[in-house]
């Protein structure tokens, strides 16, 4: 379902960030990092033993914007952050960066769309292109949070060379950007869910992607760190990072996300619904999606959408 843009303006940033370091040196990305792009997938399927999990699914994600991407368990989300990400490789369809023409009212429809086809890249240009953060990712390594992180730069150093002063200056400032440099030299496996959780988008974001996929990133997060993390997620949004990010909390996504995709089951995951927030969250379409009376109340300060439920 396509719906009409509305007026709704994107949150703007509250706090300053601090910015990476600049300088990066040569990758061999020949990219300027200030032409945003956005995410066009299209008529993406992949099955697992016989069964059908995504059938068809068109997904765009506009660039300066953060795309939150909904549906009931067992939809497909995370498998469909997992094939735009390249950890998977879907049974058929496309999945390309494209300029900043597409538009979320456009539920994947970018048909004419060129851009740079993300399936064919190779392992270490999509690590500097897409940043993934998996659903309660672990990490087994016996590693500080600082190695962790530095993790991140890989894909911008050469094969066999350790971590520059540059990539610690960048580690650094990812870890203080999701306000977890104070555990830089603790062992990841100390920490709880909510420490992990952001550690984890710190070596995310030492990628320096173009592109975010993020599954659940406010999982394990007491409320303020929920929204200091959707905050943060709108920054670099608007510094022309792609986001998508999977969500449960509907009305985390209508207080935080500029454009949203739902998917809904059936024999598999499909789009029922994509396009801004204030068109999308309503009850014609969350009822027969998620089998719940929902009930849209306008927040009082920023007049966005605050989402209750009722069961059906
Ligand atoms: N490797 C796999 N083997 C078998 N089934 C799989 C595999 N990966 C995904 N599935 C199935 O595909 C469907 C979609 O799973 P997925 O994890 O993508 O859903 P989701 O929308 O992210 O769910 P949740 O909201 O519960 O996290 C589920 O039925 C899941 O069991």
């Amino acid at each position: 379902m396509t719906r009409a843009p509305s007026a709704h303006a994107p949150a703007p940033a509250r706090s300053p960030s601090p910015p990476l370091p600049a300088g990066s040196p040569p990758t061999g990305d020949t990219t300027p990092r200030d032409q945003a792009s956005g995410l066009a997938a299209q008529r993406v399927r992949w099955s697992v033993a016989g069964r059908l999990v995504l059938d068809d699914v068109d997904v765009t994600a506009p660039p300066g914007a953060v795309t939150g991407l909904l549906g009931p368990n067992g939809t497909g989300k995370s498998t469909l952050l997992r094939l735009v990400a390249g950890v998977q490789r879907p049974d058929g369809g496309t999945v390309r960066l494209v300029g900043a023409a597409i538009d979320g009212s456009v539920a994947g429809r970018a048909a004419d769309a060129t851009g740079e086809d993300l399936l064919a890249l190779d392992r270490r240009r999509r690590a500097r292109t897409v940043a993934f953060v998996e659903q309660d990712a672990t990490s087994e390594l016996p590693v500080t949070v600082l190695d962790a992180v530095l993790l991140g730069r890989t894909p911008h150093r050469h094969l066999l060379a350790g971590p520059t002063a540059h990539d610690r200056d960048v580690a650094r400032a990812v870890l203080a950007r999701v306000g977890a440099e104070h555990l830089a030299d603790r062992e990841v496996a100390t920490l709880s869910g909510g420490e992990r959780q952001r550690v984890h988008l710190a070596r995310a974001l030492a990628q320096e992607p173009r592109m975010l996929l993020l599954d659940e990133p406010t999982n394990h997060l007491d409320v303020a760190a929920q929204l200091a993390t959707m905050r943060l997620v709108t920054e670099l949004a608007r510094d022309g990072v792609t986001v998508l990010t999977a969500l449960h909390d509907l009305s985390l996504a209508a207080a935080t996300c500029d454009h949203v995709v739902v998917l809904a089951p059936g024999p598999a995951g499909r789009v029922v619904a994509a396009g801004p927030v204030a068109d999308v969250l309503v009850p014609e379409v969350i009822d027969p999606v998620y089998g719940v009376r929902t009930t849209v109340l306008r927040h009082p300060r920023t007049g966005r959408p605050v989402l209750t439920f009722d069961e059906a």
